[in-house]
């Protein structure tokens, strides 16, 4: 079943569009690689879609389906932090630096759950053990910049966890961690996929990690869907000049 449709997504600035009538759909429980070259325009898609973008520069047209009900991109914003989350790929600024990593995590589950300090700090260190956040009391307590990379995505997912997304855009998720850390991050993103049926968007340009973990692949150029498919079809067999020229680019 799909659970995240995008129909003719639109993003234009001033001069051109950024994403040019971009359609896809989204399984429930699936993880969708979506790739391309740098400035393609993967994150503009989903931000789009999502009701990210508010800049008055752009223009944003299209509309979205999410769990069978149609919404404008706009009209998105509301399930964001919700039933949709993010991970970004410098977890860093994703958290205050003058509030513990504690304090952010008990707002935003104040917020989104409505319950007490003591639940949310029982929720989100239960979910720290869960993402396998060892010393999860200690994590609870530092600020942002007293852990490592790693750890900060941990804390990203068990949020998005805690909050109860059904869908995570990760975008560029490992691309800032060491290569043994981003191979523990995606078992990570493979095991909640698998344990929780999160339906996972992974926004790479990098198809020797996307093609470990994905179920499909989408191709984006210019800011147009060139080529979509399962992993398996698009490894073996791609049709777009575009995309065999990045599978002998990363020479496997
Ligand atoms: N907020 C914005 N306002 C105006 N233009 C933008 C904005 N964000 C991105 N762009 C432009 O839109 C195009 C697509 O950007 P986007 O960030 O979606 O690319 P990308 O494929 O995700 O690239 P990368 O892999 O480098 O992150 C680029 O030309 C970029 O400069």
């Amino acid at each position: 079943m799909n659970q995240f449709v995008i129909e003719d997504l639109i993003v234009k600035n001033a001069d051109r569009s950024l994403v040019d009538s971009v359609n896809l759909s989204v399984e429930k429980g699936e993880i969708l690689a979506i790739t391309g070259q740098s400035g393609s325009g993967k994150t503009l898609t989903f931000k789009g879609a999502t009701g990210l973008l508010t800049s008055e520069q752009l223009t944003v047209d299209g509309r979205v389906r999410w769990n069978g009900e149609y919404y404008s991109p706009s009209e998105m914003k509301a399930f964001l932090g919700k039933e949709i989350s993010y991970v970004m790929q410098n977890p860093m600024t994703a958290f205050n630096p003058v509030i513990t990593i504690g304090s952010h995590c008990r707002e935003t589950l104040r917020e989104h759950l409505k319950v007490s300090k003591k639940e949310a700090d029982k929720i989100a260190i239960d979910w720290f053990y869960k993402l396998n956040l060892k010393d999860a009391k200690r994590v609870y307590k530092s600020y942002c910049y007293e852990l490592s990379g790693g750890m900060l995505q941990r804390v990203m997912l068990a949020l998005a966890m805690a909050v109860g997304s059904k869908m995570i855009v990760a975008d560029e998720p490992t691309t800032a961690l060491d290569t043994i850390t981003q191979k523990k991050i995606l078992s990570e993103f493979i095991r909640i996929n698998k344990e929780y049926g999160v339906t996972i968007i992974f926004i790479s340009h990098d198809f020797g990690i996307i093609s470990q973990i994905a179920n499909h692949i989408a191709v984006i150029s210019e800011g147009t869907l060139i080529e979509y498919g399962s992993t398996e079809k698009i490894l073996t067999n791609p049709e777009k000049e575009l995309t065999i020229k990045m599978l002998k680019e990363l020479s496997i």
